[in-house]
């Protein structure tokens, strides 16, 4: 469960007298989430999340990432915006830790995604792309192939004790992307994390986008490829479990075409971009994978789901293989 600060009565009620959203009502933990502290804060003037920013969280990237939801709030995009105090100002501590409220956001993340949802979640990327195309402000992805290289570092003396041999992967992998990585394509705001923990949807219809706290500059295309790894793989367990969903991917990028096209240098370098991002997930994974502590209360997340589609991409000939 993802509390890591408790929150005394007696502080939040200092905190929200900083605010005009009436009174507490109540204010509860929120079970899901890995990285932060959420709370579900009800109000006399209405609901609100509560997040304090733990260790993971840069205290210098949260104007980026508070700055970036208000911006495509907004141009009109369905995700939080962060609520201001009566001094106008956001982003406050609590507990010892940054601290800000944000607005709540109505809907459930698809435990089974379908076609429909793929479809509706390459729609939603390329608006975020373009509704951030005039951000301001940069942030560097420290999670591309610098951050892999230090994550590949700190875990391949340790990798093959969750799976032999996964050492050597992960070391010959980095020097293919490392060596091949796209240069040109056209950059922006990216999400990086869409994941279907981050997308809520009211029946079948897409609500909105959450957790922009890996948000970054990089390639848009790799955005998309981040996507198509969390989305058009079939579940672990089931009949197709693990298997590649190419209808899926093909509805997710005709849906993301319909607003943004893609270049052909963008198409070309998707099973690339794909390979990168599946590397991200397994190399960010393995490393919590060694180093969490025991008894801790985050369930860490299996970094061979990610090994085995990395495993899919290396095999992509082209973007073909998408079912483009
Ligand atoms: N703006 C919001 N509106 C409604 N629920 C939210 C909102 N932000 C977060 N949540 C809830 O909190 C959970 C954890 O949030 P998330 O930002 O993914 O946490 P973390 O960054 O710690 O992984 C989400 O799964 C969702 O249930
Ligand atoms: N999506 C990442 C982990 C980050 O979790 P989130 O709850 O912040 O979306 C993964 O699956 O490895």
């Amino acid at each position: 469960m993802a509390v890591y600060t408790e929150v005394p009565d007696g502080e939040l009620a200092a905190f929200i007298a900083a605010y005009d959203i009436g009174d507490v009502v109540s204010c509860k933990g929120i079970a899901e989430g890995v990285e932060n502290s959420n709370y579900i804060l009800h109000t006399t003037g209405g609901s609100y999340i509560l997040t304090l920013y733990e260790k993971r969280v840069h205290k210098e990237d949260l104007p980026f990432f508070l700055g970036l939801m208000e911006h495509l709030a907004e141009k009109g995009l369905n995700c939080p915006t962060p609520i201001k105090a009566r001094d106008g100002v956001a982003l406050r501590e609590l507990c010892g830790r940054p601290a800000a409220l944000i607005s709540f956001l109505e809907g459930m993340w698809p435990r089974r995604p379908t076609e429909k949802h793929c479809q509706q979640v390459g729609v939603a990327l390329a608006d975020l792309h373009l509704k951030g195309a005039d951000f301001p402000m940069q942030r560097p992805n420290n999670l591309s192939v610098e951050g892999w290289r230090l994550l590949v570092a700190s875990t391949k003396d340790r990798a093959d004790e969750v799976k032999p041999g996964l050492g050597q992967v992960i070391t010959a992998e980095l020097d293919h992307l490392a060596g091949n990585w796209p240069t040109g394509l056209a950059r922006g705001v990216i999400h990086a994390d869409l994941f279907p923990d981050n997308v809520f949807f009211i029946g079948e219809r897409l609500s909105g986008l959450i957790d922009f706290y890996f948000a970054c500059t990089d390639f848009l295309a790799y955005d998309l490829a981040i996507c198509l790894n969390a989305w058009c793989f079939e579940a672990a367990s089931g009949g197709r479990a693990g298997e590649f969903n190419v209808t899926k991917a093909r509805l997710m990028i005709e849906g993301y075409r319909r607003l943004r096209p893609l270049s052909d240098d963008e198409l070309a370098a998707l099973p690339l971009l794909a390979r990168g991002s599946a590397l991200r997930f397994l190399l960010t994974r393995l490393y919590d994978w060694l180093n969490h502590p025991p008894g801790a209360f985050v369930q860490p997340k299996d970094p061979l789901e990610y090994l085995k589609k990395l495993t899919f991409h290396q095999q992509a000939r082209s973007v073909a293989a998408y079912g483009l």
